[in-house]
């Protein structure tokens, strides 16, 4: 066996949605930030999203995340997720899955009954409270950065679609949220091809219509998922929704998306349907649920914002080792769009 770079990871799904976590193999550059430390694996370092997100060692279907020592000083660990087309400055099911590998492998001690922790993202410090039992990490919530509305009733023209009214909102990375029955959907795990195309094409046409720019951090910039928002309910007296976002290159999140979560509840409590300490169950297409809450309010770069709490569970699935042989023709894969949907 010749492989060039040994890279250890372990598997791991939040509520249904694959997020693999690298625990050996690669080392994070110095930076300044973990913004920086991002930018600086996309210009130096992306060769191993090509690995390990697509063929042949790979899928478009997961999301790799890779551990690194925090920047922030009170920090205790940084985290890098690569998506298979973007590397978002944070994302929810991506956070709970690298937790509970950090605490289950003994990466990060756990202390039982709750085990605190800081985590530095390109996005910023995520604060999160861990549930522990017999070693096992039972529950990850997690306070998110601020979330806000950058664009609220907003239309976009759409092909094959026409004029839609959608909003736009930051929860970690930037949504376009559509409602999913004015589309006729109804979130149904048969929709998911139909969703795929559907919602590839509105964040084309929103990205290109709809300018959006984080006020404090011009790295963040262009929406890059589009999140189909199922109707708000109240249940047993807790607001309840389904909700389906569709990832590029065009799959729908197995878990119910704690970033959108987070945009979600900023454009519920914008208009008045979601209060601070409210209650907010958000489900998925596989009606896994993330329990949610806004905490408070906040402001960021003049606008108003919540600081949200999400939480969810995430298992173990394995233990995998990769790496290139020196004659391999793909030693970054390859892609063929047979598995997915291009537009
Ligand atoms: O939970 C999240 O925030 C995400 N899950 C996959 C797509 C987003 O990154």
């Amino acid at each position: 066996m010749r492989l060039q770079q040994l890279v250890t990871v372990v598997g791991a799904h939040a509520e249904g949605e694959v997020g693999r976590v690298i625990t050996g193999g690669v080392l994070a550059p110095p930076a300044s930030s973990m913004f920086e430390c991002q930018q600086k694996i996309i210009a130096e370092q992306d060769g191993l999203r090509g690995m390990l997100l697509s063929d042949p060692r790979g899928s478009v279907n997961a999301a790799v995340n890779l551990i690194t020592p925090p920047v922030a000083p009170d920090a205790d660990l940084g985290m890098i997720v690569i998506e298979s087309d973007h590397y978002p400055p944070m994302s929810g099911s991506n956070l709970i899955c690298t937790v509970t590998v950090a605490l289950e492998t003994g990466m990060v001690p756990m202390t039982e009954p709750v085990t605190r922790l800081c985590v530095d993202t390109p996005a910023g410090l995520v604060r999160v409270a861990a549930e522990c039992a017999d070693g096992k990490c039972r529950r990850v919530s997690f306070r998110n950065v601020p979330a806000f509305l950058m664009h609220r009733d907003a239309m976009v023209e759409v092909p094959g679609l026409g004029l839609l009214t959608v909003d736009v909102a930051y929860g970690g990375m930037i949504y376009v949220i559509v409602s999913a029955e004015a589309l006729g959907f109804t979130l149904a795990r048969e929709e998911a091809r139909s969703l795929v195309e559907t919602g590839e094409r509105i964040k084309i046409a929103a990205a290109e219509q709809l300018p959006s720019i984080h006020p404090e951090n011009p790295g963040i910039h262009t929406i890059n998922q589009t999140l189909f928002a199922g109707p708000l309910h109240e249940r047993d007296g807790v607001k309840t929704a389904k909700n389906a976002v569709v990832v590029s290159p065009g799959r729908i999140d197995r878990s119910p998306c704690g970033t959108g979560s987070s945009a979600r509840m900023a454009a519920l409590h914008a208009r008045g349907e979601l209060a601070v300490g409210e209650r907010f169950v958000h489900s998925s297409i596989l009606d896994t649920i993330f329990e949610c809450a806004i905490e408070e309010e906040a402001t960021v770069g003049g606008h108003d914002a919540v600081v949200t709490r999400v939480g969810g569970r995430a298992w173990l699935t394995g233990i995998s080792h990769y790496g290139c042989d020196p004659e391999d023709p793909f030693p970054t894969g390859y892609r063929l769009n047979d598995s997915w949907l291009t537009c």
